[in-house]
């Protein structure tokens, strides 16, 4: 990272203003979706990726490429085309792998490798269940952006992350207080907090301040845009402060010939919401 205006807060605080938008469009391309003209084909996934990128690029403010779509289907290559497509032709936006590492250091320190040098990712996100010394590595990377799990979007969140801990506090509130104070002495962490919990949005934003959150789960997972808007936002900043994320309800509104166009319909109702919302 050259200068401070590179890390991945900075390139967050200029995506919001100069986009107007707090949406990050996911790519989690699933073979079995794709459209027939590109099913099977040897880059299939990475040409899919990148019409939806290229139809979508001017609304919003991050990508965040799921890395087990690609893992799964043997496309870390047209992963790392994905991503340097994406630094390319759009610099001004930042990238977030969604790998959801967590391992002992001396592993981390390749994961972090992996996510930052291999890919070029600009943010990682981390399973904090093993402790600081396993997000420590990531850190290293100085301007990265690491971004905790902290209320997940899905309902079996609730096993863990609602556990008790420190006098009846909630553990994904332990998580966030950790990683708000203690954790974050670079400024690099974020917090992931699904639009599905509202509420706990809310409670976190309390503890963070203005951190950036993460939130995934509106659109296919069916949470609520105003809702999340109202808990998430950051007092006189309307506008910033999350990144709202989106993937099979943008990536699969069409499955035709028309659907780069149809992401693009998707993705511009779902910017323009989130913008009403904020504006309220
Ligand atoms: O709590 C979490 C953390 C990550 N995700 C990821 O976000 C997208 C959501 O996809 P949709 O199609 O918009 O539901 C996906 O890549 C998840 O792995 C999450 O959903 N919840």
């Amino acid at each position: 990272m050259n200068s401070r205006s590179n890390t991945f807060n900075q390139q967050l605080q200029s995506a919001w203003a100069s986009q107007g938008s707090m949406l990050c469009v996911g790519f989690d391309p699933d073979p079995k979706r794709l459209p027939p003209s590109l099913q099977g084909k040897p880059e299939g996934i990475f040409e899919f990726c990148r019409e939806i990128a290229d139809a979508t690029a001017d609304l919003v403010c991050a990508f965040k490429p799921q890395f087990a779509y690609f893992a799964s289907q043997r496309a870390e290559v047209q992963l790392e085309r994905l991503i340097r497509h994406l630094k390319d032709q759009y610099p001004h936006i930042p990238v977030i792998l969604d790998s959801k590492r967590g391992d002992i250091g001396s592993t981390a320190d390749h994961y972090a490798q992996e996510a930052f040098e291999r890919y070029g990712a600009d943010a990682v996100t981390v399973n904090p269940y093993m402790g600081f010394d396993t997000i420590e590595p990531y850190l290293k990377h100085a301007g990265k952006g690491v971004i905790v799990l902290c209320r997940t979007s899905n309902p079996g969140g609730s096993d863990l992350q609602f556990l008790n801990v420190n006098s009846g506090e909630p553990l994904y509130l332990h998580v966030a207080k950790l990683a708000a104070q203690q954790w974050n002495s670079s400024g690099q962490i974020s917090l992931v907090v699904g639009a599905t919990f509202p509420e706990e949005i809310a409670k976190v934003r309390a503890i963070v301040g203005d951190m950036p959150l993460l939130i995934p789960g509106i659109g296919a997972q069916g949470g609520d845009i105003d809702a999340t808007i109202k808990a998430g936002r950051i007092p006189n900043a309307p506008g910033t402060g999350m990144i709202i994320n989106s993937s099979r309800a943008i990536l699969y509104a069409s499955a035709g010939s028309d659907f780069a166009q149809a992401a693009r319909d998707v993705a511009q109702s779902t910017r323009d919401a989130l913008r009403s919302a904020a504006s309220k």
